[in-house]
C-alpha cells in the first residue's frame, strides 16, 4: 500500500464509517485511495481498480456516480448465424463460458434455414397513476375523451422523435382494485423509433400528470414507463431438420424439455434464465438495458397469471422440430450508454443494425438459439459435458493455473470427468512438478 493509502487506512480504518459526504464529488483517484483505505486494498488491487482498460476514465465518471473502475467482461462472437437470409456475426457479453459456443452450435444446425424474425412494432408505454378518485369509471371516460389533447401534449414533448415518425399513438385507463380503493391508471401508448425510450415517455407521463391530475379529479402519484413492453414484442421462429440434430430420440427430449418447462415454473425459471444467456449478452455488448429487459421477459413469462416458458417447441409436419421466442425486446441504438459507450458503438457496427427493431429482431434469434443448445445437451448429454468443458479453463485458473497450465490443467481435467475445484488443486501440483 503507498504511504497515501496507509495514511488514510489509520485515518479511516479507526472509524470506519460508510458515511463520506462529498464522494461524489471527488475524482475517481480520489474515491478509490479512500475505499482502499477503508477495505484495507493491496497496491495490486488499487492499481487494478486504477488500469479503466479501454474505458475512457473521464467517460466512465460520467456514465454512472461515484466511479473507482471499471468491470471487464469478454466480448465474445456467435458466429454461423443466419437471420431473415442474412449472414450476422453476434457480440455477446457474457462471463459464463460455453454461452456463446451455444449459439454457435445450435446455429450451426440449422445454418441453412437459419432464423425468420418479425416485431409487433416500436411502442412503448407510460403510466400515470391517479388516486382517491371518487367516480373512477367516469374519470376513465373523462381521460378517454382528451385524447387529441394529450396526443398533442406528448408529441409536444419531443421534436425529435416526432420528425423521426414517431410520438404518440394510443391511449388506455385501466382501473384497478386496490386495498385503498380503485386506481386509475392511464397509458401513454408511443413510438419512440430508435429508442429504447424510457426518458422520453417518462417526460411525457411527468408533463400530463397534472392534467390528468384534474380530470380525473384525483391525485397522482407515479408516472413512469413500464417495463412490461408487450407493444414491442420480438419473435424469432426456427426450424431445426431431424436429421441434422441426431434424430427423432434427440428431438422428442427437446420437445419434451419444453414440455416440462412449460407445465413447471421452477424448471420454467431455468429454461428461461438460459434464454436471458444469450439476451442480456447481445443487450450488454450493445449498451442496451439489461434489467430493463430481463424485467420485460419475465413479467412477459408470467402473463398469464402462470410463470411459464419463453419459447415453444413442436414437431412440425415434416417431422422436424419447430421452435419459436416471443418476448419483450425494448432495446434501442440511441439513448443510454448505446450511443457514447464505444465497444457497444462498435459492437453494433459487427451487427451492422441500423434500427433498433433489426436488432430487437437479431437478439430473439440468439435466445432461442441458446435456449435450444442447451435444451439439446440437457436432453441428451447432459449439460456438464459441454460446459463443463469450457468451464473447467476457469476451475483451472481458481486453483491457481496461470499461463500455458491453464489448458493443461483444463483438459486433464475433462480426461478425468472430474472439474472439481480440489482436482485442479491437484492436478496444478502435479503438472508443476512433472
Ligand atoms: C458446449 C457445446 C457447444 C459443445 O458442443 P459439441 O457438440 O461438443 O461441439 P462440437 O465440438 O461438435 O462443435 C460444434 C459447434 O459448436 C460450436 N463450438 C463448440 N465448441 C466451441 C468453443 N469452444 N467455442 C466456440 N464455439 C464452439 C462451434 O460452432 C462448433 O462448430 P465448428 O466451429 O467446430 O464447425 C454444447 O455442449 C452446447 O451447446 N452446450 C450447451 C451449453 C449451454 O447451454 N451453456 C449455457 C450455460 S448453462 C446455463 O446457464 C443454462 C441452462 C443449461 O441451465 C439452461 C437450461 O437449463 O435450460
Ligand atoms: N424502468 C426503466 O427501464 C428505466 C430506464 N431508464 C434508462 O433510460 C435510458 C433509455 O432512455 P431513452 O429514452 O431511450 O434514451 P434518451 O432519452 O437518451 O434518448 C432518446 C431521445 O433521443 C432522441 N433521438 C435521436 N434520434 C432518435 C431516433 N432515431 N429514434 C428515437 N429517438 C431519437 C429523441 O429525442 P430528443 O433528441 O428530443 O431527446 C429521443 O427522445 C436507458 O439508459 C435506461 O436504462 C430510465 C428510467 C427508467
Amino acid at each position: 500500500m503507498d504511504r497515501k493509502a496507509q495514511t488514510m487506512t489509520s485515518a479511516v480504518g479507526s472509524n470506519r464509517s460508510s458515511r463520506i459526504a462529498g464522494f461524489h464529488k471527488k475524482s475517481p483517484r480520489e474515491r478509490l485511495d479512500l475505499v482502499a483505505a477503508f477495505a484495507g486494498l493491496d497496491a495490486g488491487q488499487v492499481a487494478h481498480l486504477a488500469n479503466m482498460g479501454n474505458l475512457d476514465p473521464v467517460l466512465a465518471d460520467k456514465l454512472i456516480e461515484n466511479v473507482i473502475g471499471t468491470m471487464n467482461i469478454p466480448v465474445g462472437i456467435a458466429t454461423n448465424m443466419k437471420i431473415d437470409g442474412e449472414d450476422v456475426l453476434i457480440p455477446m457479453a457474457t462471463e459464463e463460458s460455453s454461452v456463446v459456443a451455444a449459439v454457435c452450435n445450435a446455429a450451426k444446425q440449422n445454418y441453412d434455414a437459419g432464423f425468420s424474425t418479425s416485431v409487433s412494432g416500436n411502442l412503448m408505454i407510460a403510466q400515470v397513476q391517479a388516486v382517491d378518485v371518487r367516480d373512477p369509471s367516469a374519470a376513465r371516460l373523462r381521460i378517454l375523451e382528451r385524447r387529441e389533447e394529450i396526443k398533442a401534449a406528448c408529441d409536444a414533448c419531443d421534436p425529435v422523435l416526432l420528425s423521426l415518425g414517431g410520438g404518440f399513438r394510443d391511449l388506455e385507463v385501466r382501473l384497478l382494485d386496490t386495498p385503498t380503493g380503485t386506481m386509475v391508471v392511464t397509458h401513454l401508448i408511443v413510438d419512440t423509433r430508435d429508442a429504447m425510450g424510457a426518458n422520453a415517455v417518462n417526460t411525457m407521463a411527468e408533463k400530463l400528470a397534472p392534467s390528468i391530475a384534474a380530470w380525473s379529479g384525483g391525485r397522482v402519484y407515479l408516472r413512469i414507463l413500464s417495463n412490461l413492453a408487450d407493444r414491442r414484442l420480438a419473435r424469432a421462429h426456427a426450424v431445426w431438420k431431424t436429421a441434422d440434430i441426431g434424430g427423432p430420440e434427440v428431438r422428442d427430449g427437446i420437445v419434451s424439455a419444453y414440455q416440462f418447462a412449460a407445465a413447471d415454473p421452477y424448471r420454467a425459471a431455468t429454461h428461461n434464465k438460459g434464454i436471458m444467456n444469450g439476451i442480456s449478452a447481445v443487450v450488454l455488448a450493445t449498451g442496451n438495458d439489461t434489467r430493463a429487459v430481463e424485467a420485460g421477459a419475465h413479467a412477459y413469462a408470467a402473463r398469464s397469471g402462470r410463470y411459464t416458458s419463453l419459447t415453444t417447441y413442436e414437431v412440425n409436419k415434416d417431422g422436424d422440430l419447430s421452435a419459436a421466442i416471443e418476448l419483450p425486446l425494448a432495446v434501442g441504438l440511441i439513448g443510454g450508454a448505446t450511443k457514447v459507450h464505444p465497444t457497444a458503438r462498435a459492437c453494433l457496427a459487427i451487427l451492422g443494425v441500423t434500427t433498433a427493431e433489426r436488432l430487437a429482431r437479431i437478439i430473439a434469434a440468439v435466445g432461442l438459439a441458446q435456449n435450444f443448445s442447451a435444451l439439446k445437451a440437457l436432453a441428451t448429454t447432459g449439460i456438464q459435458k459441454g460446459h463443463m468443458a469450457l468451464h473447467a479453463q476457469n476451475i483451472a485458473m481458481m486453483a491457481g493455473a496461470v499461463g500455458e497450465e491453464i489448458d493443461r490443467v483444463a483438459r486433464i481435467l475433462v480426461e478425468r470427468a472430474s472439474v472439481r475445484m480440489d482436482v485442479a488443486s491437484r492436478v496444478l501440483e502435479e503438472v508443476r512438478g512433472s
